[in-house]
Order: C-alpha cells, then structure tokens, then sequence
C-alpha cells in the first residue's frame, strides 16, 4: 500500500508554551504508529492538530503527496481522519445507530428523515467492521465504557465509506479504563484493521505499545526524539528514551506486619448494590491495595470513606471513634484525603489557576481562614510538591485546563500530600495518565509518606502496580471481598491468582 501522512515542521504554541516545536513526522498507510513521551511533551496537541480541532501556527501537512489544511473535525473526517476521543464525543441520550452517523450524510437518511431500518442496518455494518454485536437501538448513556468506546469506534470507521483511502484513526490513551479483557478485544480489532487502516495510538503503557505498534516515535518538548522499529526495541530501551534516565526498580524489601492499632476499622460496611460486608482494618504507614475492575464496588468503598457517598449499613472506627463521613469536607476535617479516579470532574476546578487548585483542600492544615492567608501559607507548600511531581508549567498562575493531561493530575495529587494532618489518603487509580517516569516518582512519594505514618488506600490501575507498593491486598468482585493477600507476611501471589478473584 501506498501513501502516507507527512508533518513537516509542526510548531504550536499555546501564549509562552511551546507546545509543539518544528515536529516532522511520517505516518505511512496501514500501519500502527506508537506514540509516546513524558507528559506535556505536546502527544495530544500533535492528536488535536491531526483530527482538525486545534491548527498548527506553522508547518505542512501533506496527504498522499498533496499539502491540505485542517481545520476542523468535519474537514479533518473528508480526508477520511477521526479521532476516538478519551472523554467520549457520544450523545448520551441518542441511540448507538444515530451516534454512528452522527454529522454524516448516509443512505438511511431521505429529506432529512431517518428510515431507521436502514439506519440499524449501516450501524450493524459498522459495528461489525470491528466484531462488536452490540444492539444499535439503545441509548448511548445505558452502555458501559467499553461499549461506548466501540461505538466511537464504530463512529471514526463509518468515515471509510466517504473517503477514498484508508482511514487514519487518533487513539488518545484507550486502554486506561479498560479491563484487561476489553484491551484485549481492542487489540483484536486493530489488529484486524492493520493494513487497511493507519492507527496512531497514544499510550503510556509502554507494554501495549510495544505489543501493538509497528513503529514508536517517542517525543520530548514537542519534537520527534527517537524512531524505533517495535520488534528492535524493548521496554527499558523506550523508558530511558523517554525519561532521560534508566528505571530503578524499587522492588520493596520492607515490607513487614505493623505492630500499631488501626488507624481505620471498617466493619461489614454496606450499600444497596454497589458493595456490602466490606471489613478490613488499616494501621498507620500501611498501603492496602484495592484490586478490581471497573462496577466491583472498589471505587465506590473509597467515595463512601470520604463522604461523597452513602453507607446504608456497617460500622467505620477511625483512630477509635465511631465515623460516620456525611460528607467530604467533614471526612477532611477528621484527616481523610480522597483522589478521585475522575480527576476532572471532581478533583479541579478547572477554570481556576493551578495555584488555587493546589491548595483546594477545604483549609484542612490551615483551618477555614481568609483565602489571603491560606494562599500566603500553603503556596510554598503547593509549589514543593509540585516541583517534586516535576509539574510542567508556565506559570502557577494560568488555568489548571491549560496543563497537560497528565500534569493537571500530578497538581491534583500535591494538594493532597501537602496536608499535613491527615491520617487516610485515599488513592483512586493515581498513576492514571501518569507517564512512566512520573509513575515511578509518584510511587517513591507514596512509599515516603507511608513510612511517616500515613495509612493508604490504593486502587490500582494494575495488578503489578498493586503488587509493587502494597502492604496488603484485597481483590473486590460484585461489591463483595473476594480474596485478600498479605504481602508481609505470604509469598508473593502471582497476578492469576488476584485475576481468578476479580473476574
Ligand atoms: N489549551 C492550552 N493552553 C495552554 N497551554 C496548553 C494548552 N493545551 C496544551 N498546552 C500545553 O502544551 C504542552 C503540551 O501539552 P499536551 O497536552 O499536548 O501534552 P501531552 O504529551 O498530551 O501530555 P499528557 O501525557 O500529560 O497528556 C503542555 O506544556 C501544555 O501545558
């Protein structure tokens, strides 16, 4: 197959920032391109700029020979481009068959009237490009994300049938919320596509990269830094790429039962259907690992802990006392610190500086003083533990929306290790969007806080990452406990035996 997409000398800047720098790549037709580098290092903005949402301020796109100009999603469609988008583009309260072809002319629409029996049928077709079997006449918003990300999915390949080339398909991070099963399905899907189809597929999971691109190109400050063919190249070649450094594997040898009472005793804790009979008690400097997939009720124990939930039965004891957390701010005022999974609905306020979503604690440390005070006494703060996350930024002042991905999650992450006095740290998959390297420098951050006495509670985005900084380990299923491992104390379980109780 012949033809390729051409970028030569990209430049985007955002005011200072310098997002992209002069980048020049090549997309050739029908492979799968890796791409991957640190975070804020401009793989989003080079996505936007390919599926016509942002242009660039300088520099040549060219298509099978031909310069063109992109500058919109309608635009970036007609040359047969889309983008499966990581906050879904779906409507939620139209059907799969209307989402599919959406904003597209097609053969079941006459005088702008659906005829919905040839509107299922062109929605089957496209669902079945990809092996899905999924009913095109419910609602968007009754699906789960899997389903709904196949339906994007099914979406960006409906632009085959108006394009006369193949397809190039913008993947942002897809695996981040998926169960091990549904990457695996996702992958088969590709893999069906490869040839006939161009994937771009942004990942910091540096393993599915490796496992499902033909070429990496890793990039640094907005430019191409390196080019590695999949089978020449191996995880730790790409880590050091990427991060500038080797990685030091902390394989925790420390680990040992703790003597102290529990600073958190959960007892038979209960709600509707999302879990009940969750007991599990927790000491101080303890990290205990959460493991299960997405509707197992780990996520919703955490938002219970902290208030933003209801508990219908159960006993909770912190530091002795009965607790009953009505809400968020009273679970902070009695130390309990929570990072959502869903950082950026709940965790920011996203037109606020980054600043002010620092120290966005409810003034637990400083009490609820005037805004001055707080501000003048917890910036310092802020500012450590965002230089130590190495948050990329311009100034502490410009919107939090204006950071990357990853570094609005790291400022997120540093207003809850610079307070002080809590005794729970809640941790909702908080190695999400994390590039490699500050995966690892959030990890040692974690270890240090535990071996000062903080208890955590961890839900990980992975059974290794679980393995790698737990004390102890649950597996959740259906709302219920279904194994627990106590890494002080046993061999280590291999990540089968955890799976066999999650699924
Ligand atoms: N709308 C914006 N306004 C200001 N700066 C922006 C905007 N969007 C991106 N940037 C800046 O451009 C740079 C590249 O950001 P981009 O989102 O492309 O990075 P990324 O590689 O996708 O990061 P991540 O891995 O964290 O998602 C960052 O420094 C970011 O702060």
């Amino acid at each position: 197959m012949i033809g390729s997409l051409v970028l030569k000398g990209i430049r985007k800047t955002y005011g200072n920032v310098v997002a992209l720098e002069g980048l020049d790549l090549e997309i050739p037709n029908g492979q799968v391109l890796g791409l991957i580098g640190q975070n804020g290092s401009g793989k989003s903005t080079l996505l936007k700029i390919l599926a016509g949402l942002t242009t660039p301020d300088q520099g040549q796109l060219i298509l099978d020979g031909k310069p063109i100009v992109l500058d919109s999603a309608q635009r970036a469609g007609s040359y047969g481009i889309g983008m499966v988008h990581q906050e879904q583009s779906l409507i939620p309260n139209l059907t799969v068959a209307e989402n599919i072809f959406l904003d597209k002319p097609h053969p079941a629409k006459r005088n702008g009237l659906y005829r919905w029996s040839a509107l299922t049928k062109a929605a089957r077709a496209q669902l079945h490009k990809i092996s899905v079997d999924l009913p095109t006449h419910v609602l968007v918003e009754d699906l789960r994300f899997a389903e709904r990300q196949q339906v994007e999915f099914a979406k960006v390949l409906a632009i085959e049938e108006l394009v006369d080339r193949p397809p190039i398909i913008l993947f942002d991070e897809p695996t981040s919320v998926l169960t091990p099963d549904e990457i695996k399905l996702l992958f088969k899907q590709i893999n069906r596509l490869r040839g006939n189809a161009t994937i771009v597929f942004v990942s910091h999971r540096l393993e599915e990269v490796l496992e499902i691109s033909n070429r990496i190109i890793v990039m640094t400050d907005g430019r191409k830094v390196a080019e590695r063919k999949s089978d020449a190249v191996d995880r730790s070649e790409l880590y050091e790429l990427m991060i500038g450094r080797r990685r030091v594997v902390d394989v925790r040898t420390d680990r040992k039962p703790i003597d102290a009472p529990p600073v958190l005793k959960i007892d038979r804790l209960g709600c509707g259907s999302h879990f009940r009979n969750v007991s599990f008690d927790l000491r101080p400097g303890e990290i205990l690992g959460i493991a299960g997939v997405l509707g197992s009720g780990a996520e919703e124990v955490c938002r219970a802990l902290f208030g933003a939930e209801s508990i219908e039965t159960g006993e909770i004891e912190l530091d002795g006392k009965a607790l009953t957390p009505t809400s968020p701010r009273a679970a902070v005022r009695s130390g309990i610190g929570y990072l959502p999974a869903d950082r950026r609905s709940e965790g920011m306020l996203p037109s606020r500086s980054i600043m002010e979503n620092a120290v966005l604690t409810f003034g637990l440390e400083y009490g609820l003083r005037s805004l001055v005070l707080r501000r003048s006494k917890e910036r310092p703060a802020a500012l450590h533990w965002m230089q130590r996350l190495k948050v990329k930024m311009d100034t502490p002042f410009a919107p939090i929306s204006s950071l990357s991905g990853g570094n609005q999650q790291k400022t997120v992450l540093a207003k809850w290790l610079m307070a002080k006095e809590l005794k729970v740290l809640l941790l909702d998959h908080p190695s999400r969007g994390l590039d490699p390297g500050a995966r690892d420098d959030l990890f040692d951050v974690i270890r240090e806080q535990a071996r000062k006495g903080l208890a955590i509670i961890f839900v990980g985005d992975t059974i290794s990452e679980l393995l790698e900084l737990s004390d102890r380990v649950v597996v959740m299923r259906d709302g219920e406990i279904t194994a627990r491992f106590d890494l002080s104390t046993e061999e280590m379980p291999r990540e089968e035996e955890i799976v066999a109780a999650m699924v």
